[in-house]
């Protein structure tokens, strides 16, 4: 038979393959390995289906034959095979309309063309990356005729009858310049351990292994055959094949952890997509996860085939202590990290995923309050993290996270603080704007007391940016005491005669405080303090302003509302004496004291201690 042409399309990519991929030639033996253990799929699956083949017997195996001399590589299976016309048509034409689109769309950049090169498999043709000369020798399942395929990968192939004892194929290449450091049996062995370790078939490799022999005091050689893969693919097993220490041993392969996992997750999904997710929560927080530069956890497979381990697009954000593996039946093996990040079966996969993970942590949460307490130690934060930006799942992550609170000793859901909500009660409230110390003993949690209303004390940095975003949880309003409106759930009937009482002193502190403040005004959030500082509802605590300012950030002016107590000794007796020159100090040291109990530094100390001593003399 005359040599034949390769189609158009071939020869481009071929060309393209070679521009764009020449950075990682080694991928050549992954895209092999990954074809010979599809058609090892393939027999095995008609074996099991199709009459003609069930009484063959298959040991499936994917065999490497190195000759470091000859500078040649065979890979054999013993899969499905094909005959003449299937070896021109998947060798010499390309048949998906998808890869021709691409085809004719590209722009003759190499360089511009070679970012889009992930969008499909570049597969078998990779080989020619390292190779000048590559046979391919096929047997087809049921066939009696082998053939044989030869190209130089440049202008076109032949094809020749051959023999080949049983079905199968033989791909033999003649390593080129390029090529030649992967004629080395334990290169061979380094890249088949990083990307088909978990191809479910077993990898032989046969090379000259050096031995030394003890008797001649000489090293000898000898042709020794190994397995080098595990073949396991664990996580394509069905769970209930898999013990508690399959699950520990593939975690600690797979992440080099030396404690056993928390708790994993296996998941098979069936259905417009197939993949299988396997995934795991470290029992201790990896240490690089508030590092810029943390290293992402989840392994992408692509039916079996390893694709690839630092993707950030796998699992959001705030997932990145998730560690495991997402294997699809639908990705393109060569899909990039450009294109995962619309590709849109990964966001299906990933949604889902996210969804499986959260849904687990509530039964973890609901069946086994101890390990839940573990995995809260160490991922608290990182589910707020999620309330931030994953809106979403908001209301799912509302469930998971745990609080510190008023009502009980260390912390609880809001479920169980919703539980808890006395009669009268309109919302659940907790307090933000410091350390727990200070929060416990806010001026601002009196009325709650008093009340016997809990409130939840966020004192974690990010607490406040998180649920000043979060209104409700469930039908229950989420409100932060620190805000003005909040005490407006608690009002009573009194309040426009004490209003109306105290609205001298009222009158005179805002001329004193002058644009300190936003406004002065009674509350009846107060039970045994005089005054307090609240802010508006869209404006962050003081506490926190000062934080930001810390941190360099420009915030414009925002000024408080100074809220006292009429009930009170103080501003009783104050509203009496409002002429007297003792008023002035003690409106002053109204809201100096407010500002300290928010945590908050005097703008002034030197004139708050001299205001001090004055009306100490006063009653000294
Ligand atoms: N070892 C093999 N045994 C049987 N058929 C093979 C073998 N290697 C390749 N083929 C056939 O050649 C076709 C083309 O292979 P190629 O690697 O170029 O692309 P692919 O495997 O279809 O795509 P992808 O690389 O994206 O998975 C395969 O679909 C398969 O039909």
């Amino acid at each position: 038979m005359p040599k034949q042409e390769f189609q158009t399309e071939v020869s481009q990519l071929l060309q393209l393959i070679i521009h764009s991929l020449y950075s990682h030639p080694e991928i050549f033996l992954r895209e092999l390995i990954s074809n010979s253990s599809d058609a090892l799929d393939k027999l095995r699956y008609l074996t099991l289906t199709d009459e003609r083949f069930k009484g063959f017997t298959f040991d499936p195996r994917i065999e490497l034959e190195l000759n470091e001399t000859l500078k040649t590589l065979s890979l054999a299976d013993n899969g499905i095979g094909m005959n003449q016309e299937d070896l021109i048509a998947h060798l010499g034409t390309i048949a998906r309309s998808g890869t021709k689109n691409f085809l004719n769309q590209l722009s003759g950049d190499a360089k511009k063309d070679s970012n889009l090169i992930g969008q499909f498999g570049v597969g078998f043709y990779s080989v020619f990356m390292v190779a000048d000369k590559v046979e391919v020798i096929s047997r087809k399942a049921g066939e009696d005729a082998a053939w044989k395929w030869t190209s130089d990968g440049k202008t076109g192939f032949d094809i020749e009858p051959a023999e080949r004892a049983t079905p199968g194929t033989t791909v033999l290449l003649h390593f080129n310049a390029d090529g030649e450091p992967y004629a080395n049996a334990w290169r061979l062995k380094d890249i088949v351990k990083k990307y088909s370790n978990h191809i479910a078939f077993p990898i032989f490799l046969t090379y000259d292994k050096s031995n030394w022999n003890e008797e001649e005091k000489k090293s000898v050689t000898e042709r020794t055959t190994e397995q080098v893969n595990s073949a396991s693919a664990l996580w394509r097993r069905s769970k209930s094949e898999l013990t508690d220490e399959d699950y520990k041993e593939l975690y600690k392969s797979l992440t080099g952890d030396f404690e056993d996992p928390l708790v994993w997750f296996h998941t098979k999904a069936e259905g417009s997509l197939e993949y299988i997710t396997l995934f795991f929560i470290p029992a201790k927080a990896p240490i690089d996860l508030y590092q810029q530069d943390y290293k992402a956890g989840v392994k992408l497979y692509v039916k079996r085939v390893f694709i690839m381990d630092d993707s950030r697009e796998l699992l959001p954000q705030y997932l990145r202590f998730v560690r495991g593996i997402i294997d699809s039946e639908d990705l393109p093996l060569n899909v990039s990290r450009e294109i995962l990040q619309q590709n849109k079966i990964l966001n299906s996969i990933r949604t889902a995923s996210v969804k499986k993970i959260l849904s687990e942590l509530k039964n973890l949460s609901e069946n086994d309050a101890a390990k839940y307490a573990l995995f809260i130690e160490q991922y608290n934060r990182l589910l707020k993290e999620g309330l931030y930006g994953d809106f979403a799942n908001r209301e799912a992550l509302l469930d998971l996270v745990r609080f510190k609170s008023t009502a009980v000793e260390g912390l609880t859901s809001l479920a169980d603080a919703k539980s808890r909500m006395k009669e009268g009660q309109t919302a659940l409230y907790y307090i933000t704007g410091g350390a727990e110390s200070l929060l416990r003993t806010s001026p601002l949690l009196e009325i709650y007391k008093k009340k016997g209303y809990e409130v939840l004390i966020l004192d974690d940095d990010i607490d406040e940016i998180v649920f000043s975003q979060i209104d409700t949880y469930g039908e229950t309003e989420l409100k932060s005491v620190n805000k003005s409106s909040t005490s407006d759930d608690l009002k009573d009937e009194t309040e426009p005669e004490k209003s109306e009482q105290t609205q001298p002193l009222i009158d005179k502190l805002k001329a004193i405080l002058g644009d300190r403040v936003k406004d002065v005004r009674i509350t009846s959030r107060l039970a045994d303090s005089p005054s307090v500082l609240v802010t508006d509802e869209d404006e962050p605590t003081l506490r926190m302003q000062q934080m930001m300012k810390a941190m360099g950030q420009k915030l414009p002016e925002l000024k408080p509302t100074l809220e006292i107590n009429p009930d009170h000794e103080i501003v009783k007796k104050l509203s009496g004496r409002l002429t007297d020159a003792i008023a002035d100090d003690a409106a002053w040291l109204l809201y100096d004291q407010a500002l300290l109990m928010e945590g908050v530094a005097l703008p002034d100390p030197a004139a708050f201690v001299q205001r001090l001593n004055r009306v100490l003399n006063q009653t000294v």
